[in-house]
């Protein structure tokens, strides 16, 4: 249909009054839901999410259609509304993302009850479709909400990581954990359970344990290899590698609240990463280590090309925290951040006595580099 055209039968002109409500909640709604939908895209980075709220608004605009928008458009008053002054103070204080997401799904569910209710009068099937729309609302605007205090907390701690640390399960449970308290001591900020060693019901047991820890230590923790084991255990996201299950359907397992890291071994995996739902990359190897045998060695000049690749986007949201990886200890870790390296997963390095002062002296050279901080976002 011609959007310019006015296609609704026209047997009578309904009250100028009855179009004004319908002219002004269509337009608060559709407005809404783009403002929820460009915080689950720029924001969030929920693609799910991003595509259902896109869905929802296309099918308001159609229901829309219905409606005779000449008449709409005739009853406009904006001027003459009593309305647009009458505004309070909490309209002008935004102070973080769940703020916007909360008044946002608000606004939007009051002017679809008044679209449903009001329309009635003029289109019955367009206040039928607004109502099933009504109430899809409430099951995305619940998922949105949660991935704002969830996965929002996730993702800016992710953002400020630096120093990430690759763990076995131990010689038991108890070691595990008292390992990972003192890496958290030491600062370090994402620590992962690698083992491939473990039979599924130990390293169930470990993922679980560690989640434990890790959430009283505000560090945040993550399972190699394993979506199902990371989603059951409920820690805060898995890590893939290039051959294994790929990210959209690690996602589909692990949901959009969790972080999903995927490993990069040259730059056009890290441009497929960045076009995908992967919330942060590893990029190595750097250096020969211990933890793994390696015939390519990608080096510096990788995390050289990764570091141009990420400053040449001017739009941050399109890039992602990049990690190098592959022998890193506190011997090369100058050369890291030659190659503009902020961020770093080590193994090796901080598997010894020493692991602590590795991992401090490690994050002071680091810290030498600014990180991209994209959202800056506030999700208190
Ligand atoms: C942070 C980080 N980066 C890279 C890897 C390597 O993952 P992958 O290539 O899948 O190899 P394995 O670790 O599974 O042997 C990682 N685990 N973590
Ligand atoms: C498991 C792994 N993956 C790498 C990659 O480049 O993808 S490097 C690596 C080994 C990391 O341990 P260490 O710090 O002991 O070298
Ligand atoms: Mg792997």
């Amino acid at each position: 249909m011609n959007p310019d055209e006015d296609h609704h039968p026209v047997d009578r002109e309904y009250p100028d009054t009855i179009m004004r409500v319908l002219d002004a909640n269509a337009n608060r709604a559709a407005e809404g839901l783009r403002t929820l939908e460009e915080t689950a895209r720029f924001v969030l980075n929920a693609h799910a999410l991003t595509s259902r709220l896109k869905t929802l608004r296309h099918d308001l605009a159609t229901a829309i259609q219905l409606l005779p928008r000449m008449q709409l458009l005739r009853a406009r008053d904006t001027a003459g509304d009593v309305g647009t002054n009458a505004t309070t103070q909490s309209e002008h204080q935004r102070s973080n993302v769940r703020h916007i997401v909360s008044a946002g799904t608000g606004r939007t569910q009051q002017a679809l009850r008044c679209l449903e209710e009001y329309g009635k009068i003029v289109d019955a099937e367009m206040a039928k479709r607004v109502e099933q729309i009504r109430y899809r609302c409430y099951d995305v605007f619940a998922e949105l909400e949660q991935v704002c205090v969830l996965g929002g907390d996730r993702l800016s701690r992710l953002q400020r990581a630096r120093v990430y640390a690759l763990i076995d399960g131990g010689e038991d449970e108890t070691a595990m954990v008292q390992r990972i308290g003192l890496l958290a001591d030491a600062g370090v900020d994402i620590i992962q359970l690698r083992d491939r060693s473990l039979d599924d019901r130990t390293l169930f047991e470990r993922a679980v344990a560690g989640t434990a820890v890790t959430g009283r230590l505000g560090v945040l923790w993550i399972i190699n290899d394993r979506a199902d084991i990371a989603a059951a255990s409920n820690a805060d996201g898995v890590h893939v590698g290039q051959e294994e299950l790929p990210v959209g359907q690690v996602r589909r397992i692990v949901g959009s609240q969790s972080i999903v890291g995927l490993s990069t071994h040259d730059i056009h995996q890290v441009r497929e990463a960045f076009a995908s739902t992967a919330d942060y990359i590893g990029c190595g190897p750097v250096f020969p280590g211990i933890t793994k045998q390696f015939e390519r060695f990608p080096g510096c000049d990788f995390l050289c090309e990764v570091s141009r690749e990420i400053s040449s986007r001017a739009d941050h949201s399109e890039t992602r925290p990049a990690f190098a990886i592959g022998g890193i200890g506190a011997s090369n870790i100058d050369q890291v951040v030659r190659a503009g390296f902020g961020r770093v997963a080590m193994s090796g390095a901080i598997a010894g006595a020493d692991s602590a002062e590795v991992a401090r002296e490690v994050r002071t050279k680091l810290e030498t580099v600014p990180i991209d901080n994209p959202a800056d976002m506030v999700i208190a």
